[in-house]
C-alpha cells in the first residue's frame, strides 16, 4: 500500500500545488489520475517515486518513507514519466544497464514486449521516433515487475493502435501484488483498463473512488424518465448527456470523461452521493 499523510508541496517561488493531501493506493488495482493541466499529477508522481520531497507530511510506500530512498523502496518503484530523455545506447545495452537495479525484473518479458511492439532489440535508441522510445519505456517499466508502476501520460504519442495495444498489454499484467497509476488526459485511452479513479483539482483530492462504487450508485447518459432531482450533473450541450443519482435504473457504463467534467463542476454532489452509500447493489 502507497500512502500519502497530510501532504504539502510547492515549488520554490512556486504556488502551492498540494496542500494537506491525504490518500492511498492499494495493490491489486490500476488507478485513473485526472487533473487540469498544472494541477500536480506529475509532480505526485514525482513525489512517490522519491524524485521530489514533500515540504511536509510524509508518502509511505510499502511502509518506507520513499523520500528516505533507500535501496529496498527504490527497487519496488518504477516511473515511466512524461518527459524523458533515453541515450544513444541500442535497446539490449539499455536493458542491460538499467535492470540491475530491479531484482524482479524479468529479460524475456521485456523482449515480448519489445517485439510486441514491432521494435527490434538491435536498434539504436536515439534512432526512434517519441512513440518508439515511449514504447522501450512501457516496455522496461513493466518488465521491472516493481511492485509500484507509475505512468505519466503513457499514451501520448502513441498511434491509435499501439494504444489499444497498450491497454491491452496493461490489463494482461496486472495482479494482486502490484499498484499501477496511469496519469492521462486522454481518458478515452484508460477506458476498461482503470479501476479507480483519482481526481486532482485545487492543490487537494476531488475525487477518489472505485470505478465499481461509481457505476454502482450513479448513472450514465441521457435520462428519459425518472425525476429531475436525481440529475447531479448535465453536460451544457445538446447531446443531453447526464450523470444522476442511480437509483433503480439498470447499471451503466461509467463515461469517465462526463464524470470528470462533473467532478470539476461539482464535487460536493457526487461525492456526497457516493459518500453517504453503504449498501452497494450486487456486481
Ligand atoms: N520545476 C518546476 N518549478 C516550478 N514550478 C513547477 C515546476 N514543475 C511544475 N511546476 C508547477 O507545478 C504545478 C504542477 O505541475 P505538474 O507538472 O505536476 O502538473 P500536471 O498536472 O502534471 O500538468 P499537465 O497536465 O499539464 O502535465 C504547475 O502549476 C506547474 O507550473
Amino acid at each position: 500500500m502507497i500512502t500519502l499523510n497530510n501532504l504539502k508541496f510547492y515549488f520554490p517561488k512556486g504556488k502551492r500545488v498540494f496542500d494537506d493531501v491525504t490518500l492511498s493506493f492499494v495493490a491489486g488495482n490500476i488507478y485513473g489520475l485526472f487533473g487540469k493541466n498544472g494541477e500536480g499529477k506529475s509532480t505526485l508522481m514525482r513525489i512517490m517515486s522519491g524524485l521530489l520531497f514533500p515540504k511536509s507530511g510524509q508518502c509511505r510506500v510499502f511502509d518506507e518513507d520513499i523520500s528516505k530512498r533507500t535501496v529496498s523502496c527504490l527497487q519496488n518503484v518504477f516511473i515511466v514519466p512524461e518527459e524523458f530523455e533515453l541515450n544513444g545506447l541500442k535497446i539490449t545495452t539499455y536493458e542491460q544497464v538499467n535492470s540491475v537495479f530491479y531484482p524482479k525484473f524479468s529479460k524475456d518479458q521485456f523482449y515480448e514486449l519489445i517485439a510486441e511492439f514491432e521494435l527490434s532489440k538491435d536498434q539504436k535508441i536515439s534512432t526512434l521516433s517519441f512513440g518508439q522510445k515511449k514504447k522501450v519505456l512501457i516496455a522496461f517499466g513493466i518488465a521491472t515487475n516493481t511492485k509500484l508502476l507509475l505512468m505519466d501520460e503513457p499514451t501520448n504519442g502513441l498511434d491509435i493502435p499501439s494504444k489499444s495495444q497498450f491497454r491491452k498489454i496493461m490489463a494482461s499484467v496486472a495482479d494482486e501484488q502490484r499498484c499501477i497509476v496511469i496519469s492521462t488526459h486522454q481518458v478515452r485511452d484508460l477506458h476498461s483498463l482503470i479501476n479507480h479513479v483519482v481526481i486532482l483539482n485545487q492543490c487537494n483530492i476531488a475525487f477518489d473512488y472505485s470505478l465499481s462504487k461509481v457505476s454502482n450508485h450513479l448513472w450514465f447518459g441521457k435520462p428519459t424518465q425518472g425525476p429531475q432531482e436525481s440529475i447531479i450533473y448535465a453536460e451544457p450541450s445538446f447531446t443531453g448527456k447526464s450523470v444522476l443519482i442511480r437509483e433503480d435504473r439498470e447499471e451503466s457504463e461509467v463515461d469517465l470523461e462526463l464524470l470528470f467534467n462533473a467532478v470539476l463542476n461539482n464535487s460536493d454532489a457526487i461525492n456526497n452521493v457516493l459518500k453517504n452509500t453503504y449498501h452497494d447493489h450486487a456486481v
